[in-house]
């Protein structure tokens, strides 16, 4: 039972949402009423997505006599049920990060915009839900400790959403948030928003003036060579610091500040607490290098800064945030940014203006119904990034040749050639050329990724060159595909030490050193692009594909193919694993890398570094023939098992091992039992721990992995043990 019934908490009728989704993907739930639901049937999906008892199951298999490859169809036959028939995507709560609802809730806060009563009741059921269970606090993210960060925030949002103080869930957060020292242990970003919110003071915010536009770009620590994501929060919360911004303070406001904090809010001496961070918080501490600089631009905000230098500045800052929301239509590179940048324009234009409300319209597309409640996502959404993966484990598992898998396939497919970018940045964005790209979620985010425009790229030559899809075959131009591999390629890094890797958004701009300026205490590897063996070999995959139907640009892709071979190789650790940055963690990048191995030709027998990454995968199967990778690994960058074995980590191991022909059918055998073990009869796998992570330090949940995965291993083993 979930905490929120027990506690009687008010909950909506979860018949009447329904979700809406466009073309171009974009997923926004809506709440309708009782008489107006009635002439609107909810979508198989949206009734799934919701575990609403009516959501209609495919026919239960035998499951003890049935094949690798009929479990693998019976999956298929689940999953194809999430799909959205007419854009082709499928949809799901994106969640994970505890720190992502206080940018719409506090947006409207600030702005005085009552949030509708569906949402709020919805946004608080979700929130109290995730509650610690043993302390009542919350994380960074929802399988976290607590910590002053997710204690702090999302204590100030139960009181937003009007959850009195004295509720007893209010209780428990405000003791934990106590042990914890209070609301001035919370890190750069949690200060932040207290103080957007009048609840702290800017003068105990380290600071990231927008002056640093200014400086010649030559100069490596320009914001513009800086991680897309850190670059972005930093200009919109860079101007916010800079003028001071923080909303009108209420009663309300007036009762918290007198909750988060050990003493009398007015007798806090905010200037000292620029560098307090909670230990349990602390991720990744300062340097003394960085300490220095705070007190150095301190010092500069309080008695040097010139007026004009303040002003000129700020409208720098404006003006590409400005850019930044003509690129991504409002949506922001991600809801982080967004929100900051939605607050910037409120100071700017004001509430009644239309480019605030197109961000009051557009929080709708960042904010996911789920069983738990509603919460704001990591991004808008993983379109892009399932439909890739979807259309290509059909094909892998033998699927698409299956009528009955034909119109997924299809809808996927023409939503990825709805999907790639066909317009450029406006001028003087600090954007890379972005038309042939395919980005995470939507077009309309506007941000290519190196790994979702090869995968994408992947998906699509399949179904264009496969017999059964002969008829979709001109839905996109090989020109557009060429476009796709003149953008990868551009995408390549080669400098010194990550020569022939592939980061994320763009190509490394400035040194790794950078990182020693990482301000933000809670997240590793923030400050710059960095090479991932993940990326890299979702390229390396893209591109082999490529080549075997095309002729375009070849003797630099297969130059472009052999270098990024050699950087995984070189990145390999000494017992033969990879450390993942964005799945958890060497059994995801293990699997990412004996894919790549494979589309050459290397393999366990041929291949040192294959067989010794299977070896790796191999010692870390468990007894009931599973895989089981904690979280604890990424945090740790060391092998750390969960409690018990899991889907995910089990079907990773095993496509990575049926990849690289691994010999001993017995390892393989095992591992496959335990899925089809774990399977319903009527194809589904279960939710068992988050799959993904980011920047080292934050868990989130990739709901379509527990089909994707497992249907591509037992597909592979089909082909290769059941002659599917
Ligand atoms: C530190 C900040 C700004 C936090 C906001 C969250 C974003 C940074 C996260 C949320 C989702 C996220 C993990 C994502 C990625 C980057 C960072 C994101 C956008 C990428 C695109 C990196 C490349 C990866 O291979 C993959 C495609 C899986 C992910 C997808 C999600």
């Amino acid at each position: 039972m979930l905490y929120s019934d027990e506690l009687g908490l008010p909950k909506t009728n979860h018949a009447l949402w329904r979700l809406r989704v466009d073309n171009l993907g974009s997923e926004k739930w809506e709440y309708l009423t009782e008489e107006a639901a009635e002439l609107d049937e909810q979508s198989s999906y949206a009734k799934h997505l919701l575990r609403n008892p009516d959501f209609q199951e495919p026919e239960p298999i035998k499951k003890e006599e049935s094949s690798a490859y009929e479990a693998a169809v019976q999956g298929a036959r689940f999953f194809s049920l999430l799909q959205d028939p007419k854009s082709g995507i499928f949809p799901c709560q994106y969640k994970g990060p505890m720190f992502l609802t206080v940018g719409y809730v506090g947006t409207m806060y600030c702005a005085g915009i009552p949030i509708p009563d569906p949402v709020r009741i919805e946004l608080l059921r979700y929130i109290v839900n995730c509650a610690h269970p043993v302390d009542g606090g919350w994380g960074l993210h929802e399988v976290d400790k607590s910590t002053a960060f997710g204690t702090a925030i999302n204590y100030v949002l139960l009181r937003l959403l009007g959850l009195p103080a004295d509720h007893i869930v209010c209780q428990r957060a405000r003791k934990t948030l106590h042990r914890l020292g209070g609301a001035v242990g919370a890190p750069h970003w949690g200060k932040s928003w207290l103080s957007i919110l009048n609840l702290y003071k800017w003068e105990g915010v380290n600071p990231v003036p927008p002056e640093l536009w200014l400086l010649p770009y030559a100069l490596p620590i320009h914001p513009g060579k800086w991680w897309v994501h850190t670059r972005a929060v930093f200009l919109a919360l860079g101007y916010l610091a800079s003028v001071q911004y923080s909303c009108t303070l209420t009663p309300l406001l007036q009762e918290i500040r007198g909750e988060i904090y050990l003493q009398d809010f007015d007798s806090i001496d905010f200037c000292q607490h620029r560098n307090t961070v909670c230990n349990v918080d602390l991720y990744y501490p300062h340097t003394k290098f960085l300490d220095l600089a705070n007190s150095v631009l301190t010092f500069y905000g309080k008695y040097l800064r010139p007026s004009f230098v303040a002003k000129y500045s700020n409208q720098r800052a404006y003006d590409l945030i400005k850019k930044e929301i003509q690129n991504t239509d409002y949506l922001c590179i991600a809801p982080v940014n967004m929100a900051f940048c939605a607050v910037v324009t409120l100071a700017e234009e004001g509430r009644d203006s239309y480019e605030f409300n197109r961000f009051v319209q557009g929080f709708n597309e960042v904010l996911f119904m789920g069983p738990n409640g509603m919460t704001v996502m990591g991004t808008n959404g993983a379109q892009t990034w399932d439909c890739a993966f979807a259309i290509q484990y059909y094909f892998i598992a033998g699927l698409a040749e299956n009528p009955e898998f034909h119109s997924t396939i299809e809808a996927a497919y023409k939503f990825l050639c709805r999907t790639q970018f066909d317009t450029e940045c406006v001028p003087g964005s600090y954007r890379d050329s972005r038309v042939g790209g395919w980005p995470f979620s939507t077009k309309t985010q506007g941000y290519t990724v190196s790994d979702c425009t090869a995968e994408a790229l992947k998906a699509i030559i399949m179904v264009k060159n496969s017999a059964a899809f002969q008829d979709l075959k001109n839905e996109i131009s090989d020109k557009r595909l060429a476009k796709a591999i003149d953008v990868l390629l551009s995408l390549q890094n080669t400098g010194s030490f990550e020569y022939g890797s592939f980061a994320t958004y763009e190509k490394i701009r400035a040194t790794t050193a950078m990182e020693k300026l990482n301000p933000a205490e809670v997240f590793g590897n923030i400050m710059v692009e960095f090479p991932y063996v993940e990326c890299t070999d979702s390229s390396i995959l893209g591109l082999t594909y490529f080549t075997k139907y095309y002729t375009y640009r070849k003797s630099e892709i297969e130059h472009a193919i052999n270098i990024a071979i050699r950087y995984i190789k070189n990145a390999q650790r000494e017992d033969g694993s990879w450390y993942g940055c964005w799945g958890i963690c060497f059994t995801y990048a293990g699997m990412f890398a004996l894919e790549a191995f494979s589309t050459v030709g290397e393999n366990y027998l041929n291949s040192s570094n294959a067989k010794r990454a299977c070896d790796f995968l191999v010692s870390k199967q468990r007894a009931d023939g599973g895989w089981s990778e904690s979280m604890k690994s990424s945090e740790l960058h060391t092998y750390v098992e969960a409690e018990k074995s899991l889907v995910v980590q089990t079907a990773w191991a095993l496509v990575g091992l049926l990849l690289a022909e691994y010999p001993d059918r017995t390892v393989i055998d095992k591992g496959i039992k335990f899925l089809k073990d774990k399977q319903s009869a009527t194809g589904e796998w279960f939710f068992d721990a988050p799959e993904g992570v980011f920047n080292h330090s934050c868990a989130i949940e990739y709901a379509s992995y527990k089909f994707l995965f497992p249907i591509k291993a037992l597909g592979l083993y089909a082909k290769r043990y059941e002659n599917k």
